[in-house]
């Protein structure tokens, strides 16, 4: 506020002083030209009256004509009645410019500080004006004085260098003032004084000259020629003025450092301001060049305005004026700035909540999108849990599907073959216009690359489904070359890594085992069979068993195994691949040239309730499909490709029939479709690996293969039921299964006890499993009983037929086994009894046999126990023999399921050996009872040697076993 008024009190003290100034020339110049002109020119003009008074340079052409005559020949008059055309405003701007350029020129010329011509146009500086009529006024008046020495004149039109040469001036004059009178001295002093105004310059000279000095020498040229009266009053004057210009400067300087201190003092004023407002000049709108050279300009005719005193005022005022010009700037450069820093903040502020409000946004939304994915999931895990359930209820039969990678050494051309997803694949087909793709779709896609862990971890559930009582089989299809044997064994090399699904699987079976050992005790066994060149043969003939055989003790055809842990399977499994047969061929140098199964039996006893759940599981490697022209073979293998070809051919009929839901399916055609029936057609969980082989050379197949897997994945087993039975059941069954041998054994006159001498038993380590059926450790029933899979110990013989066999016909004897399922699923112990071959049993054709089949599985419907023996003959009547190739020869059938009485029929001693319906497969049964005529005596009793050299002396077909 004390600022602003100060402002204020300059700004008039200066608009004062010029009016006076002004006043002082025009007075001056009406004094001059007289009244007709200086009607124009009022005696106290405004600044624009002075200014549009003295525009046509008449008057002052006129003035100056007065001082020096003829200074300017010719004036350019205005019109005689100037009061029409007022300012000469008639005359052209020329005729003006002519008047005030000989004004200019010829007061130049006198030394007379001049103006320029536009400080008399509008917006033009007339103090540089009256400054200019001053200095003529002043000249005029030395003139006047007699004109002595030199004329001075201490205004200036240009404040810097003017000054210097005013003090110049003034010091030779207060230096010539020495040699004057005081008199004089005082006339100029008072002259410097009053006349011209000029205390600041008084003070201004003090001030260059160096105070002392200055003071000293003026002082001394005052008074020289004063009269001594006189120079008391004039010091007293002089020191007074000298006081007033102190006490001025004084009160101007405590401002200024008023000023300056507000910023200082300031608290919201620092350095770090003073820092942005130095960082930030470049942007902000520092004091422009201009600007302060306007300040200055404003400054200088000021300046021009002033004189003596008044001059050293006024740069002092410019100087604090220029000061808080800047100072004021730079508050307003921050409180710009600060405005800026607000609105910065707030606009971070606003993007903060901005981004803030954002994220939130995105996080809810996020967590939307990650709720409906994992709802999503849950649908997707449902629905596959459905789709399952629905698999399972409806029995599907689930394919997978492995494409192998290129082998090392193989050209890796392009895979025929491109897993899409882990659900589907497309094919490279051969079309009419060019290539095209064909789709596939299974329960599981796995491409080359695939690690033999990811390949069983989608199988693992099935291991679980063993212990809980199912049967389930896994077999391995595809054609030659294309990975069944990788996939289900491993590679030649077996590292932790590279087993594959059958160690995997009873490590599993093992594991699991172990993890219920506190409420279930399992029992575990393993069988490994093979079928070559439409042989069954057993793969886990020990060099024991072989030495055995070879001294004369009886060798079953099927050795079951009991193990307890992997290495026990590991050690087994390579006995079994040593025994397999396998070949070199074009594809393959190591060439499955049988269909292998790997049987594991288990039984559990529920230490609480004591029931007893059976599960078994097949595991299958499938010899591969071949196409002579490709393979080259000829001889062995010719032969072994064709029995392979052929009973692939058969499995492709038995799921071509299934497929289509056909009444009749030809299980019967080949020994692989016998050994498969129940796990395509029974209960069972069942799952086929099919494998393609990427190579384009193999495309034929791999359609076929594909085509083949599409009608296997149509094929509808039905619900699987689990094996479980509890111990009143049992107990029910086993009295009954008793009944029934004793009545047997009635009927035919033999006594008690015929089956307990059966040295089969030697062979069959699974007492535990006999116990816990309630059947006795010697028996050979007991033995026999718990495992479904028992019908393999049966059907080797019936299958095996070799020349040696066929020689000794007749010699057979009756071999019984007890079988412990029941059609619903429960298991009662059944007695089946297979005859000699001297018995002369009727031969009945294929057809026959499903009859057969069908009226054992009516009468076991109905639960009835019956002697079929007449029905049987009377359905079967009519069935031709022509176009049956391996008959059989079945004496009296007895099919009852709960122990019904029999009748054997002995088979006469030409008809080749039969198999029973009962026994077709070489996977287990639903529960049968054989009918049997023979003794006590098993037929591996008798022809234990035989048998046992069947298997003894079988060789692999190969050079090696696999
Ligand atoms: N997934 C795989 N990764 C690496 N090598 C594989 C893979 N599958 C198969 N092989 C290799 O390919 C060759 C043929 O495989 P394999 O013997 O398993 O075929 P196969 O279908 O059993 O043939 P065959 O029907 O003639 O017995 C072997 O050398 C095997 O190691």
């Amino acid at each position: 506020m004390a600022e602003e008024m100060l402002q204020m009190d300059l700004a008039s003290r200066k608009a004062e002083e010029a009016a006076l100034r002004r006043n002082d020339a025009a007075g001056w110049l009406r004094k001059m030209v007289g009244t007709v002109t200086g009607k124009d020119l009022p005696d106290q003009p405004s600044e624009e009256e002075f200014r549009l008074g003295l525009r046509s340079g008449i008057i002052l052409c006129n003035a100056l004509n007065k001082i020096k005559p003829g200074a300017i020949t010719k004036v350019v008059e205005a019109p005689t009645d100037s009061v029409i055309v007022p300012d000469g405003a008639a005359l052209s701007a020329f005729q003006y410019f002519e008047n005030v350029r000989n004004f200019l020129d010829s007061t130049e010329e006198m030394g007379i500080p001049v103006f320029e011509a536009s400080d008399l146009e509008q917006g033009g500086k007339s103090s540089r004006i009256v400054n200019c009529v001053l200095a003529l006024k002043s000249y005029y008046e030395w003139k006047e004085g007699g004109g002595k020495g030199v004329w001075k004149f201490s205004g200036t039109s240009r404040p810097q260098s003017t000054a210097k040469q005013f003090v110049r001036k003034n010091s030779d004059l207060f230096v010539n003032s020495l040699s004057r009178s005081p008199s004089s001295l005082d006339k100029s002093f008072e002259s410097s004084l009053i006349d011209q105004n000029s205390c600041g310059d008084l003070g201004q000279d003090l001030c260059e000259m160096g105070m002392s000095d200055s003071l000293h020498m003026y002082v001394r040229e005052l008074l020289t020629d004063k009269k001594q009266e006189d120079i008391p009053l004039i010091v007293g004057s002089m020191l007074s003025k000298v006081m007033e210009e102190f006490e001025l400067r004084l009160a101007r300087q405590n401002e200024q450092a008023g000023t300056s201190s507000r910023y200082v003092d300031d608290p919201s004023f620092n350095e770090h301001q003073v820092v942005e407002v130095k960082t930030d000049s470049r942007n902000m709108d520092v004091p422009s060049s201009n600007k302060l050279a306007d300040i200055e300009t404003s400054n200088v005719m000021e300046d021009e305005s002033c004189s003596g005193n008044d001059f050293h005022n006024s740069k002092s005022t410019r100087h604090a004026s220029k000061r808080q010009y800047l100072v004021e700037h730079h508050q307003r450069s921050i409180q710009e700035l600060r405005r800026t820093l607000h609105s910065t903040k707030e606009d971070l502020h606003m993007l903060h909540m901005k981004y803030q409000e954002e994220i939130q946004y995105l996080g809810k939304h996020f967590n939307v999108l990650a709720n409906a994915a994992s709802r999503y999931q849950k649908v997707l895990e449902e629905n596959r849990k459905l789709y399952n359930q629905v698999q399972d209820l409806k029995g599907n039969i689930r394919v997978y599907c492995r494409i192998r990678p290129f082998l090392p050494g193989q050209p890796a051309g392009l895979s025929t073959a491109d897993a899409l997803d882990d659900q589907s694949l497309s094919i490279i087909t051969p079309a009419k216009s060019g290539k095209g793709k064909k789709l596939f779709t299974f329960n599981k896609v796995f491409g080359p690359s695939a690690s033999q862990e990811e390949v069983f971890s989608d199988t693992q559930p099935l291991i679980r489904s063993v212990l809980d009582g199912y049967n389930v089989c896994i077999f391995a299809y595809g054609q030659t070359g294309s990975g069944k044997t990788y996939t289900m064994t491993g590679p030649k090399e077996l590292t932790p890594e590279s087993l594959g699904v059958n160690y995997r699987a009873l490590s599993d079976l093992f594991y699991i085992s172990e993890q219920r050992k506190d409420s279930i005790s399992y029992d575990v066994s393993v069988q490994m069979m093979e079928i070559y060149n439409e042989q069954v043969r057993d793969l886990l003939i020990t060099d024991e068993i072989r030495n055995n055989s070879q001294n004369g003790i009886n060798v079953p055809n099927a050795n079951i195994v009991p193990v307890a842990s992997t290495s026990d399977v590991i050690n087994l499994m390579n006995i079994g691949l040593k025994n397999r047969a396998v070949g070199s061929t074009s594809m393959n140098d190591r060439s499955s040239r049988s269909h292998s199964c790997v049987t594991v039996h288990v039984q559990g006893r529920n230490l609480t309730s004591g029931s007893i759940i059976c599960g078994c599981m097949h595991l299958v490697d499938l010899a591969g499909s071949e196409r002579a022209d490709k393979t080259d073979a000829v001889g062995d293998r010719m032969k072994e490709a064709q029995h392979i070809n052929r009973s692939l051919s058969a499995l492709g009929d038995v799921i071509a029939s299934l497929a289509q839901k056909q009444s009749h399916v030809p299980y019967r055609n080949s020994k692989l479709t016998q050994l498969l029936q129940d796990s395509l057609g029974g209960q069972a969980k069942t799952l086929m690996f099919i494998h393609i082989n990427p190579e384009p050379d193999s495309l034929g197949e791999t359609i076929s293969t594909l085509k083949f897997a599409e009608r296997v994945s149509t094929v509808e087993l039905g619900a699987a039921r689990a094996n479980k039975e509890t111990p009143d059941v049992r107990e029910l069954k086993e009295q009954i299964a008793n009944l029934k041998a004793a009545l047997l054994r009635k009927e035919r006159g033999e006594s008690d006890g015929s089956f307990a001498s059966s040295p089969a038993s030697s062979w069959l380590s699974i007492g535990d499993v006999g116990k816990a059926e309630g059947l006795t450790d010697s028996s050979p029933v007991s033995r026999m009983h718990s495992f479904d899979a028992q019908d393999f110990m049966d059907s080797p013989i019936s299958m095996v037929s070799t020349e040696e066999e066929k020689s000794v016909a007749g010699d057979w004897v009756d071999k019984v086994m007890v079988k412990n399922l029941g059609e619903d699923g429960s298991q009662s112990p059944e007695i089946s009894y297979q005859q000699n071959r001297h018995d002369n049993s009727k031969v009945y054709p294929e057809q026959s046999l499903s009859k057969i089949a069908a009226l054992r599985r009516k009468s076991l419907e109905n639960g009835l126990a019956i002697d079929e023996s007449e029905d049987f003959e009377n359905e079967v009547s009519d069935c031709s023999d022509q176009d049956y190739q391996c008959q059989m020869n079945v004496g009296k059938i007895n099919c009852t399921p709960n122990g019904g009485a029999t009748k054997a029929k002995k088979p006469t001693q030409n008809q080749k050996q039969i198999r029973i319906p009962e026994m077709r497969s070489l996977i287990p049964q639903p529960p049968t009872r054989r009918g049997s005529n023979g003794g006590p005596h098993s037929p591996l009793q008798k022809h234990g040697k035989k048998t046992a050299a069947v298997d003894g002396k079988r060789k692999p077909a190969s050079t090696g076993g696999k």
